[in-house]
């Protein structure tokens, strides 16, 4: 029998450049932890660079993983042409999948953040379970790119409901994506948000300033201040 080409690869998670995206994923979720929003194995991040998928494996704890427990996937073929032995690959893969093929990202991230969960269930009691996330005139809007035609003013995120497996998110998530095709983040109702960018920086920081905004959002309500 031929040798598992898919376990050998090891060179495609290998790198001095603290860049390459086997070493990037590790050290972003290191801060991610540190943030409350990849605990308990919750959450995670992967990376695209070409036609590679960088992805972190199931059920680990995100903050302790190391560049040789990356799985990395082709794009077209959507094989794995790493696979480290003795782990599987995370049940978020279909959503990542989503934001590199149906929005062209560079990186998705998915955090269970408190403040992404707290603004599901705050538009669901005040908006209907129907609802996107809305608010307006707060400067870290900007962070995050404005819809077409539109002036920044206003940040808009859908909410989608959750589901029992990770991976029956994806139909949900992609249709979330077509009906709001400006939209660079999806919160998923109990759970927490899928946020992606064209590259790594773009979808670190606009991550940072979505979890700003709900943390902010959900100190307004307390104080009375309406969103809109
Ligand atoms: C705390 S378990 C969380 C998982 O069910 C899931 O929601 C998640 O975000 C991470 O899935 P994983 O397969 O470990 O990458
Ligand atoms: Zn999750």
């Amino acid at each position: 029998m031929a040798p598992s080409s898919d376990q050998s690869n090891d060179h495609l998670v290998h790198s001095s450049d603290p860049h390459h995206p086997a070493n990037l994923i590790c050290e972003l979720c290191r801060k991610f932890y540190t943030l409350g929003w990849v605990t308990g194995t919750g959450g995670g991040t992967s990376i695209r660079q070409h036609d590679h998928l960088f992805i972190a494996p199931s059920g680990v704890q995100k903050e302790l993983m190391e560049p040789t427990d990356m799985f990395v996937m082709d794009f077209h073929s959507r094989e794995y042409l790493r696979r480290p032995p003795n782990l599987k690959p995370s049940a978020c893969t279909p959503l990542f999948y989503a934001a590199f093929s149906k929005r062209g990202a560079g990186c998705c991230i998915h955090t269970h953040s408190q403040w992404a969960v707290l603004a599901t269930l705050l538009v669901e009691r005040e908006f209907g379970a129907n609802a996107c996330f809305e608010i307006e005139r707060i400067e870290q809007i900007k962070g995050i790119p404005k819809r077409r035609g539109e002036d920044g003013k206003r940040l808009r995120v859908p909410i989608i409901e959750n589901t029992a497996r990770e991976e029956d998110l994806t139909e949900s998530l992609e249709a979330a994506m077509e009906k709001y095709p400006d939209t660079y983040a999806v919160l998923v109702r109990r759970h927490g948000i899928y946020v992606w960018g064209d590259n790594v920086h773009r979808a670190k920081t606009q991550c940072e300033s979505l979890d700003y905004i709900f943390q902010l959002a959900v100190e307004m309500k307390k104080l009375g201040l309406p969103w809109t």
